[in-house]
């Protein structure tokens, strides 16, 4: 099966009885597997039409939740120009339309983790000092 869709053609099947996700760059038509899914139809739907690379491997799937995902294969992703870049799946993005501001959310993204980074930073510094303080 060599035929290429986009993001564009993948963001129209986002329904329960005409499910595509994107892992890895290819494209996967889950619609049939949606019931049977031992993780629940609820994730499946929050991905469909999307990137679901990152919602994939952070399960950490067995091998043969991939073997069933290899049974699934429709096509290849044809990437375009301001698409999202390869795993960039973004949590809580939902609705399809969201890949037309990848760049936006690429740069928010950052912020949470450089925040949240220096929010651990900060707590730890202040525990330090706690027990330095507690043991002199
Ligand atoms: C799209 C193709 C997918 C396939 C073929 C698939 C397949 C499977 C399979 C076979 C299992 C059973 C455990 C295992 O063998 O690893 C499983 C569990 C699970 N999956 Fe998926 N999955 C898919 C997508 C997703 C996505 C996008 C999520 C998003 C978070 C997800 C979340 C989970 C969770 C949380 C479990 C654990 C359920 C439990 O142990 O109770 N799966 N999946």
């Amino acid at each position: 099966m060599t035929a290429e869709l986009t993001y564009q053609d993948v963001a129209e099947h986002n329904t329960k009885k005409d499910l595509y996700v994107v892992i890895h760059d290819v494209i996967y038509d889950c619609s049939k597997f949606v019931d049977e899914h031992p993780g629940g139809e609820e994730v499946l739907l929050d991905v469909a039409g999307q990137d679901a690379t990152e919602a994939f491997e952070d399960v950490g799937h067995s091998d043969e939740a991939r073997e069933t995902l290899e049974a699934m294969k429709v096509a290849t992703l044809k990437r375009k120009a301001g698409d999202p870049k390869p795993k960039a799946a973004v949590p809580g993005a939902v609705s399809p339309a969201a890949n037309t501001e990848g760049a936006g959310v690429g740069v928010g993204l950052y912020a949470v983790v450089l925040i949240g980074g220096l929010l651990a930073f900060g707590a730890y510094q202040y525990l330090q000092q706690q027990q330095a303080a507690q043991s002199s």
